[in-house]
């Protein structure tokens, strides 16, 4: 198969998801991040450079600069490319260097943000940097959850979960039901309809988001969406599984979106990877450790109360976690999965045949370089094309077996799919020709990765033909 093309990876990168900018410590860099993907089958990713309110950050290009900085530290072992992350719609800044991001440096895709308090752009502003975007063919992705939901069901008056004192990690769902999910994507919708702005959904997690892409994709309109191996593979109940429902140590499971309640939303994504719903297959790959005070732990450290009360002095931080149950707004959201990606899809999705080995190829590597600008050159086996590979074992040829973390080679001290049984692994990972991972062994170098300088996206083109429905459509809003 083409090697795997993994556009959704946070590395280096400061996430700030929590109240008043509050945010954990990416475990992995460059090195450690891309040394986990080629190990699971990946031979390309695109990583985040992230804007941030602060005045030293207005300027993209710094952001782009400082984070390359980040990359060239280390290398990388896989070839890579970044989007931009965009938390103000300051109009000098985008007219100005929007064309130079994409002339330069060849970012042809921003993220932006509907919650976060300190990331989340209004409605107003999302318009401003999707109508940027569009006029610089910038592919817009949006983070769509309701900040506002979420805030009135998390804060303190009156009596939600923060008053009632459900702050255990496994609350953190109750925080988001699918809904919360479901309305913000319908909004952006209207919004890129508004302007006619191709848009892409990350991490779609729950049926109600999936329906109302599949509703606007129905009408024609330009709308992709991607999901991740934890909406296929957790639901609520593993916000429960460790211990009671109290446990700290399912902050592990913590994730924006969270998987969905049950295993109906699983079914309904898989329906949605079937039928086209869902243009690609990414990992949301956020890695934070568990047993650090600027990973997971920080849900403790950060929380006022979990740390008043019975003297925690001379504990290590799990004795500490076991004790204490911290505040689900205060964990840092995002969890591990660049080098479980493939081999998640493939044992759950193609051994048991839910999807076809076609439909496979189509999402985790030649949908990703189509919509991202790397096609032909990625994503595909054709002459021309770099040889990107990835090996599969023959049917049966690997006996079935139950990873754990010891497995993995990212720098994160758990994964969230401990147990689980796989009955296959990437056998080879060819990176441009060279056989990078091979039976196990990992032979690439930190440095043979290239930076990829990316084009326009390729899907989303051709519907300009659609009738305008002037009810939805501000077709004037482009005139001279
Ligand atoms: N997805 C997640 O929980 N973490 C990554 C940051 C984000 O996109 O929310
Ligand atoms: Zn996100």
């Amino acid at each position: 198969m083409p090697g795997g093309i993994d556009c959704h990876v946070h590395l280096c990168q400061d996430l700030k998801t929590g109240p008043l900018g509050l945010g954990g410590e990416c475990a992995d860099n460059f090195e450690t991040g891309s040394r986990s993907a080629v190990c699971g089958g990946t031979t390309t990713m695109i990583t985040f450079a992230t804007q941030t309110r602060a005045e030293e950050d207005c300027s993209l290009l710094k952001v782009v600069e400082a984070y390359n900085a980040r990359a060239e530290v280390t290398g990388s072992y896989i070839d890579y490319a970044f989007h931009v992350i965009i938390v103000r719609d300051d109009k000098d800044v985008l007219e100005a260097e929007l064309p130079i991001l994409v002339e330069r440096w060849g970012i042809t895709s921003c993220k932006l943000f509907m919650t976060y308090e300190t990331m989340r752009l209004q409605d107003y502003q999302l318009l401003d940097v999707m109508l940027a975007a569009l006029k610089n063919e910038i592919t817009t992705m949006i983070h769509a959850e309701n900040g506002d939901m979420i805030e009135w069901l998390t804060g303190e008056f009156p009596k939600k979960l923060e008053s009632k004192a459900m702050m255990a990690p496994y609350y953190h769902a109750l925080s988001r039901p699918p809904s919360v999910e479901g309305e913000a994507a319908n909004r952006a919708i209207v919004l890129a309809e508004l302007i006619e702005n191709p848009i892409l959904f990350v991490h779609v997690g729950s049926s109600a988001s999936a329906n109302v892409i599949r509703a606007a994709q129905t009408r024609g309109l330009p709308v992709f969406a991607e999901t991740c191996p934890q909406y296929l593979n957790l639901t609520w109940e593993d916000l429960k599984r460790f211990h009671s429902p109290t446990c700290f140590e399912n902050s592990k499971m913590v994730c924006s979106p969270p998987p969905g309640p049950d295993s109906s939303d699983q079914a309904a994504l898989y329906i949605g990877l079937h039928n086209g719903t869902f243009t690609i297959f990414s990992s949301d790959h956020c890695p934070f450790k568990y047993d650090d005070p600027h990973g997971k732990m920080a849900g403790i450290l950060e929380h006022e109360p979990s740390i008043q009360g019975e003297p925690c002095e001379g504990m290590t931080l799990p004795e500490l976690a076991h004790k204490k149950v911290g505040s689900f707004r205060l964990i840092p959201n995002g969890i591990p999965g660049v080098e479980t990606r493939l081999p998640l899809l493939f044992t759950r999705g193609v051994s048991t045949g839910r999807i076809s080995p076609q439909k496979f190829v189509e999402l985790t590597a030649t949908n990703p370089a189509k919509l991202y600008g790397l096609y032909p050159r990625k994503g595909a086996i054709l002459p021309g094309s770099d040889a990107d590979l990835v090996i599969w074992h023959p049917e049966g040829g690997l006996p079935p077996f139950k990873l754990t973390n010891e497995h993995l080679h990212h720098n994160v001290d758990y994964t969230p799919y401990e147990g689980m049984e796989f009955d296959n692994w990437p056998r080879y990972t060819i990176a441009r020709g060279r056989v990078v991972w091979g039976n196990g062994v990992l032979l690439g170098k930190p440095r043979d990765g290239q930076y990829l300088k990316r084009g326009p996206s390729q899907l989303g083109k051709g519907v300009a033909h659609f009738k305008k429905d002037p009810r939805r459509v501000a077709s004037w809003v482009h005139e001279l």
